[in-house]
């Protein structure tokens, strides 16, 4: 087996938050479970900041601006609102991903080929901040290829269809669309995006795609504060390395 670059592992605290906000008081603390995902291996903490703010809000984010050792990737939609917030705190990275108020999670990508005027002039003052900028899409060409065009660095494949697919036994569709993302994650490599994925992943949807060499980094949250509740969160998140370190093909370094 080939050893790949150690995938990156970023933890999406969003669903701490969700609970939290289930009582309205202030437990759990989101930043509490950045600091254990930290000492459990995580290489990056995601947060999405709805318009909503049904489970982050903007006091999350300053505290994980101010309290973290590892990078912050702020998802957030592509409004002035959020454009303002990403340039105060300028975290390492901003995800933009499409939003619906109506929508129960984030259901599909950005649509870039539509929007790319718009977000070539939203994307220019963050890149001017230091800001990684990464477009939340589809494996579809035209939107990799537009990602490429509006200036974006890094484009994060949206992996939920695949990992519903999965989850409702329909092989077949999960099959062919995991092999798009696959194919959309060569053609963003072979533009210079570097590549990202997430939305949905579990123990065995990540490491299906963890084996794609392209990919760097996958963001993971739902899946593990659920997982979580079972076997605690540091255990977790440490269960998901060895996972992907071992599809990685780097056995020898994953956590025993
Ligand atoms: C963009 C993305 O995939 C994550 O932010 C995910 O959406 C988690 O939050 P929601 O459950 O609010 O969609
Ligand atoms: N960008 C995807 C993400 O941060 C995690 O999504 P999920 O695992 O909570 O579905």
């Amino acid at each position: 087996m080939m050893v790949l670059e150690q995938l990156r592992l970023g933890i999406n605290i969003d669903h701490v938050a969700t609970i939290r906000n289930a009582r309205g008081g202030t437990l759990p603390e989101p930043l509490r479970a950045a600091l254990l995902a930290e000492v459990a291996g995580a290489d990056g903490i995601t947060a999405h900041l709805r318009e909503d703010r049904r489970h982050i809000r903007d006091a999350d984010i300053e505290a994980l601006v101010a309290g973290l050792s590892v990078p912050l990737n702020f998802e957030c939609a592509a409004t002035p609102e959020m454009q303002a917030i990403a340039l105060r705190h300028k975290p390492h990275a901003v995800c933009l991903v499409p939003e619906k108020r109506e929508e129960r999670t984030t259901e599909g990508g950005l649509d870039v080929v539509k929007d790319e005027a718009h977000l070539a002039k939203f994307i220019a003052p963050l890149r001017d901040a230091g800001c990684r900028v990464s477009l939340f899409i589809g494996h579809e060409a035209a939107q990799i290829e537009a990602s490429a065009r509006v200036g974006a660095a890094v484009v994060e494949l949206h992996t939920g269809h695949y990992c519903d697919m999965v989850a409702e036994g329909a092989e077949a569709e999960a099959a062919a669309e995991l092999a798009a993302l696959r194919l959309g994650a060569t053609h963003a490599h072979s533009l210079g995006l570097e590549v990202h994925m997430g939305h949905g992943l579990d123990f065995e949807t990540a490491a299906k795609v963890a084996v794609f060499p392209e990919v760097v980094e996958l963001n993971i949250g739902h899946f593990l504060i659920g997982e979580a509740i079972f076997r605690g969160l540091g255990p977790a998140i440490e269960e998901m390395r060895r996972r992907i370190d071992l599809a990685r093909g780097g056995a020898d370094r994953a956590v025993s």
